[in-house]
């Protein structure tokens, strides 16, 4: 593989990355993209295409980031950007029902095993801010419990030892969360049934929620021990809590029936995104009818939206939902276990520490030869490491995201051959440490 892709000290990406940030904020709409972690500026796209994208200097890139997370079926796939096209030229937003969304709540319904009804919103941050506004309100109690290293979006009680982007750049608690706020938020080491219990014993009987991402993925890629959900699950029926899980990373990521369908535990709510907005945006939060059923225009607990249901990213998710098949996660799961394959021999040949933690289609490997299963763990892995790697990868044709703490995407559009690519391109990197 030729490495056609040093990066230019006078790339047209870094001189558009200039002049956007005279006018945003670091010169991005959301602070991972900078690539600040991995002192580059990023790159600037300009289109994408399957398991591709190209940016404005003309460079392609085998794509692991999809988004982050959202394009499962791959960049502009021909159906869903059809499906757009379709539904726009009969306009774009009613603030009024549309058939579609029923359409798509019953995909959902029937496809989640939890959820009996499904409300859309607009992101992630507003499925888990919703749904645990519900939890609030339906149990009447204001504490909730989180665990250290996860990202649940941006709410002001969420935002408390979070991962994602605020573990990347090293970031405090934010600036701007009254301590009258976080002070309502417990938070837990990942995989520890043990400090739940601890936190249950103490604080019981003013647990709203426990909310968890059944697998984590802001701390790079941690699965559940066996027994830690089903743990969760008991405790939390055991003191009236409710069990809230985050899917808006794994929804429809790990498995056809999210990760509650993997795992076989069902939790009481469930927050969704990414992969069903197929690249618009789109949270959504659902659950059991008894509970759903306390938010407005039902109940009384508020919650609202101009462009919630949105007819273009209900068309848009529902097709990438379709194209997900069975048979669409079976060679996820191909693609995905033949990178893991590929990423562990190359440690092994050349004597790199290293650790790969994979469910389905999210895959991580960690720069330590430790058992990663929280956060803690996951911090001591080699980042100066991940930097190097990170870059030789871009330099060779391979954009992951610019994080140690974020895993690695597979979609239906890669092939065996860009695998292959990618694993020759990681073994490069890896023999020039
Ligand atoms: C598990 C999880 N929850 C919530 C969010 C927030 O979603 P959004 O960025 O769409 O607000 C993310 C990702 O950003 C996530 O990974
Ligand atoms: N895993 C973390 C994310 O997906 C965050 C994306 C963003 O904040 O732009």
């Amino acid at each position: 593989m030729s490495e056609n892709h040093q990066i230019r000290i006078d790339s047209k990406s870094k001189a558009a990355f200039e002049k956007a940030k005279r006018v945003i904020p670091g010169g991005v709409n959301s602070p991972v993209r900078a690539f600040k972690s991995v002192e580059l500026t990023p790159l600037v796209i300009e289109r994408g295409e399957g398991s591709r994208i190209t940016d404005i200097d003309g460079q392609t890139y085998i794509d692991y980031v999809l988004s982050w997370g959202p394009l499962i079926a791959g960049h502009a796939h021909p159906e869903v950007v059809e499906a757009i096209k379709r539904t726009a030229e009969k306009g774009t937003s009613f603030g009024a029902p549309t058939e579609l969304e029923t359409l798509m709540a019953e995909l959902v319904c029937e496809r989640v095993p939890s959820v009996d009804v499904v409300r859309m919103v607009n992101s992630g941050t507003e499925a888990t801010m919703s749904a645990l506004r519900l939890a609030r309100g339906y149990t009447k109690r204001s504490k909730i419990l989180k665990f250290e290293g996860s990202y649940h979006g941006h709410a002001d009680s969420l935002l408390i030892k979070a991962g994602s982007g605020v573990a990347t750049l090293g970031l405090p608690d934010s600036p701007g969360v009254p301590e009258s706020v976080a002070l309502h938020t417990l938070t837990v080491p990942y995989n520890d049934l043990e400090s739940v219990k601890l936190a249950f014993e103490r604080f019981g009987e003013e647990i709203a929620a426990v909310i968890v991402e059944p697998v984590a993925g802001n701390m790079g890629v941690v699965p559940p021990l066996p027994g830690f959900l089903s743990g969760l699950r008991e405790l939390t029926t055991q003191y009236g809590s409710l069990l809230i899980f985050d899917e808006v990373m794994t929804g429809f990521r790990v498995n056809i029936n999210c990760a509650q369908g993997l795992y076989g535990v069902t939790p009481d709510l469930t927050c969704m995104g990414k992969v069903i907005g197929g690249g618009l945006p789109v949270g959504a939060y659902g659950g059991k009818r008894e509970i759903m059923e306390h938010m407005a225009p039902v109940g009384p607990i508020y919650q609202a939206g101009t462009l919630s249901g949105n007819p273009l990213a209900m068309a848009a998710g529902y097709t990438t939902l379709k194209l997900m098949t069975e048979e669409a996660y079976q060679l996820l799961e191909r693609l995905s276990s033949r990178l893991q394959a590929g990423l562990e021999r190359n440690a092994k040949e050349h004597g790199v520490p290293m650790t790969i933690n994979r469910v389905g289609s999210m895959v991580c490997p960690f720069f330590t030869d430790k058992h990663v299963i929280n956060y803690d763990i996951a911090k001591t892995a080699n980042t100066e490491r991940f930097r190097t790697v990170f870059r030789k990868l871009l330099d060779h044709g391979v954009n992951i995201a610019p994080s140690p703490f974020e895993g690695l995407f597979v979609s239906t559009a890669h092939t065996e051959n860009d695998i292959d690519l990618t694993i020759e391109a990681h073994r490069l990197a890896l023999s020039k440490l």
